[in-house]
């Protein structure tokens, strides 16, 4: 079953009189349970792609499906609403609230889907190696330990397609390897992941490497 389409994505940025073609005719199909490593130089489009893909920004050509819906040209409203019940999200944007320690906006986000569940809180918080920090607040943490603490956020709700945005940056060599064995554990229990990364061992472990080179895909 196809979890996630992308049909012809076009994006354009336009800055002053210069144009940059992010994204120039993507289309890529994700299977549910599939794991998919996205990768390509800096400024290949990758960071593009995902935000295209979840929503969070419209291309300007093209389509995104999920879960057999359209999801591109909708409202917001509507948007917002697929997007949390299909996704879980790390962008390198963020995605934490300042004023929530790495705890609470885990259970923050697991409240939103609905569930309560602290030993999973206490799993997550460990699977990205925030034992020691688990109280911070987000506004206390480091540039390694935020994006960690994103990916948990991104986790908490167990979605059904995990989009990451290079979740591994900055992280040493143990947590990634256990998060790598999150990463497997999510797609033997039939869930889909979608991380775009410049790490070569995460990349090995995925079904499929998709790789992105100024705004087109190379190699699938
Ligand atoms: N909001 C924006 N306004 C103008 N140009 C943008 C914008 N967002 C991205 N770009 C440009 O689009 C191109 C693709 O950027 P993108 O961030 O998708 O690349 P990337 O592959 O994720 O890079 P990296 O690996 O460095 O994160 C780049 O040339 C970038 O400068």
């Amino acid at each position: 079953m196809t979890a996630l389409v992308a049909h012809e994505l076009y994006r354009f940025f336009h800055t002053g009189d210069d144009e940059t073609f992010a994204l120039r005719g993507v289309s890529l199909a994700l299977c549910a349970g599939e794991f998919v490593a996205l990768v390509g130089p800096s400024g290949s489009g990758k960071s593009t792609l995902l935000s295209c893909l979840t929503g969070l920004d419209e291309p300007d050509g093209g389509h995104v499906e999920v879960g057999g819906m359209r999801l591109t040209r909708r409202s917001e409203a509507e948007r917002a609403r697929m997007r949390a019940s299909h996704f879980g999200i790390l962008l390198q944007t963020g995605n934490l609230f300042p004023h929530l320690s790495v705890r609470q906006n885990i259970r923050f986000q697991m409240m939103l889907a609905g569930k309560s569940d602290e030993a999973r809180v206490d799993a997550l918080v460990e699977t990205v190696g925030l034992r020691a920090r688990a109280h911070a607040f987000a506004t206390q943490l480091s540039g390694g330990e935020t994006a960690r603490a994103g990916l948990a956020v991104a986790l908490a709700a167990d979605p059904p397609i995990l989009i990451a945005d290079e979740p591994t940056a900055e992280v040493d060599a143990d947590t990634e390897s256990r998060l790598i064995d999150h990463f497997e554990t999510r797609r033997r229990a039939g869930l889909t992941t979608l991380l775009a990364t410049h790490s070569g061992a995460l990349a090995r472990k995925a079904d499929r490497i998709v790789r992105l080179h100024d705004g087109r895909v190379e190699d699938d």
